[in-house]
């Protein structure tokens, strides 16, 4: 197959085999994110010992830093070193960072003592922080040129294809994420360690580490078959010096004598191509309508924070299976590979048989709302929570009670996953003699036992030990929170993806990559508004904080719907057409007159946008 460019690459049924290598890297890629995040805020409470809004605030400072670094990674890639170049040299910073996620786990290598805990914590701090910040600049600077690099791998006449592509490549983002979320809750729980046992972290992210290593493998194997665009220049740079210019000669022409102009940018003619203003002018109007989107995604991530410690007081036994709480995250991809083919050949088919056109915009307004009911549902199961238990903790405390006249060391080894209960079983030592003994616990019960002044070590001493329960086992159950977790993907297909999709389509030719950086700039600034909201508010209860977040969300949800309302869709391939047209060499039979007539009536449509509409039509919202 010849691509546009007239490079000629291998095909399997009519697709470009390298493709293959894009979506495996991005299966692995995701893989290895999502496992990481799944069990951060569990790291960060119970292995660096911070509290629950300490937790909360780093990791969504951590998420905001992973789709801030986008626009770093778009304006490398454009620039300097290309899509190609720009993924291999970040992924390899990507997966440095995993490795020290990894190693920062270790608390053999500090925990002198050796009583399981680490004694230098500062070290283990500092190298998670180190590990974090690499892992967000890798993560988000090879996000917009993953995509895009597949993208490019198509010919114009392969328009069909390309579609399928993306498709494929979501599922793939959502395949790696389910997986990952099941595996490293199970690995995070497991024991592990040299000199003493702790929770097994530095497994639960080892394995996300070696998988950006096969992820990094993969994509550089495919080397010889890709397609490789050399880079285009900065258009970011362009685009800021031109909107920098027109509001400097905005300024310097303020004096009444000068006439106005239709818009604002219109005073970057003087010294930019009237076809680049016209690109920026959509830009600008669908950025315009993005400042509202930043709340979608405050309440989005919050299912890796305050969902998941919501979900360490709750009973996770489901029969057959006991689920782990960071495990409850599995439920938005599952229902994301359930929910969009759902979606696209059922709901939305449906809704357009019975005559309603729900544009983009409006989809992605219900997708607020629905997001707004998931924290609704979310808080009331706390409400439920609180009044069943005062004290809640997901890990069992135990204390033991020693009547004997002798020190007696213990111990313990938890078989957690996939049993109906959770068993403990206890090694007390004394010199050299030892016995154990077992235990049933319920999720997030503490129990106190005493070991009798009788008890004969090197005996079995599975009934000597008495215990008393001092905390009730978590009695809400996790299945509660399956609700709140519909609402909230149900919202995301309808807001996350749609809302991609309208920033293609809404986007000039070659701003499609600024666009979708400032697409994932709206999930970063959603994630500070986390930091700030729970920072400003303070609120003693959980629900009332889920609440707030609720209201907000409606709120601007309202505002969206009132923007989206006087928002008129256009097409961007045919405005740059007909500018092309006209400023191009080939219209040399059109007086200057006439051409500057009809570039004026484009201008117009372009800031009134009123002949261009959503599929042909007029569409508002
Ligand atoms: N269900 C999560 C998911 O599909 N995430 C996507 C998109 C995230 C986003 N904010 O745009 C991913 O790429 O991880």
């Amino acid at each position: 197959m010849v691509n546009k460019s007239g490079f000629n690459s291998k095909e399997v049924c009519g697709y470009p085999l390298s493709i293959f290598f894009i979506v495996v890297n991005e299966f692995c890629e995701r893989f290895s994110y999502y496992g990481m995040r799944a069990v951060l805020v569990l790291y960060f409470k119970y292995f660096l010992r911070w509290d629950d809004d300490l937790a909360t605030s780093i990791y969504h400072t951590f998420v905001a830093l992973c789709y801030l670094t986008p626009i770093l990674g778009a304006i490398v890639a454009d620039s300097w070193l290309g899509k190609f170049k720009t993924i291999i040299y970040l992924s390899i910073v990507y997966a440095i960072g995993q490795v020290a996620m990894a190693v920062s786990a270790i608390h053999d290598i500090t925990d002198t003592d050796r009583d399981g805990t680490p004694n230098n914590m500062t070290f283990h701090v500092v190298l998670s922080m180190v590990g974090l910040f690499l892992i967000a600049l890798g993560t988000g600077g090879i996000k917009p040129c993953v995509a895009a690099f597949g993208g490019d791998q198509f010919g114009d006449h392969q328009e069909r294809q390309r579609r399928t592509f993306f498709s494929v490549f979501y599922l793939c983002i959502n395949g790696g994420s389910l997986l990952s979320t099941i595996i490293t809750p199970i690995l995070r729980a497991q024991n592990c360690g040299i000199y003493s046992k702790q929770k097994c972290y530095s497994l639960a992210f080892g394995v996300p580490a070696a998988l950006m290593v096969v992820a990094l493998v993969v994509f550089i194997v495919g080397s010889g078959m890709y397609y490789k665009a050399k880079p285009e220049g900065n258009i970011m740079g362009d685009v800021c010096k031109c909107i920098g210019f027109a509001i400097s000669n905005r300024y310097k022409h303020r004096s009444k004598q000068y006439p106005s102009r239709e818009h604002w940018m219109d005073w970057a003619e003087d010294k930019y191509d009237k076809l680049l203003i016209a690109q920026i002018k959509m830009v600008l109007k669908v950025l315009f309508l993005y400042i509202p989107l930043p709340m979608f995604w405050t309440l989005f991530d919050q299912k890796g924070s305050r969902w998941t410690l919501q979900a360490t007081t709750m009973d996770g036994n489901f029969g057959a299976i006991v689920i782990q709480p960071d495990q409850m995250q599995t439920v938005n991809p599952i229902l994301i590979l359930t929910l969009v083919p759902i979606m696209d050949s059922v709901i939305y088919p449906l809704i357009k048989k019975c005559g309603l056109n729900f544009t983009p915009l409006k989809r992605m307004t219900v997708g607020m709302f629905l997001a707004a009911l998931a924290f609704v549902c979310a808080a009331v199961v706390q409400i439920e929570i609180d009044v069943s238990r005062k004290h809640l903790t997901y890990f069992n405390l135990t204390q033991f009670v020693n009547g004997m006249n002798k020190p007696v060391n213990v111990s313990t080894s938890e078989i957690f996953p996939f049993l109906i209960i959770i068993r403990a079983t206890f090694f007390l030592q004394s010199g050299q003699l030892s016995c154990a003994f077992s235990r049933d616990f319920g999720f997030g019960s503490s129990y106190t036992f005493f070991i009798p002044s009788t008890l004969s070590l090197g005996s079995n001493c599975q009934e000597s030990i008495t215990g008393a329960e001092d905390i009730k086992p978590n009695s809400v159950h996790m299945a509660l929170q399956v609700p709140q977790y519909f609402f909230i993907t149900a919202g995301e297909v309808m807001f996350s993806v749609t809302g991609l999709e309208f920033s293609y389509s809404q986007a000039p030719s070659n701003m499609k990559a600024v666009l979708q950086a400032g697409w994932l700039l709206t999930v970063a600034i959603g994630n500070f508004i986390v930091l700030i909201v729970a920072e400003v508010a303070k609120l003693p209860k959980q629900w009332t904080e889920y609440v707030l977040f609720a209201s907000l969300l409606l709120c601007v949800c309202i505002i969206f719907s009132i923007m989206a309302y006087f928002y008129t869709y256009i097409d961007p391939t045919e405005i740059e057409a007909k500018f092309r047209r006209n400023v191009g060499d080939d219209d040399d039979d059109k007086n200057d007159k006439q051409r500057k007539l009809e570039m004026e009536m484009m201008k117009r449509d372009l800031d009134r946008s009123d002949d261009e509409h959503y599929k042909g039509k007029q569409t508002k919202m």
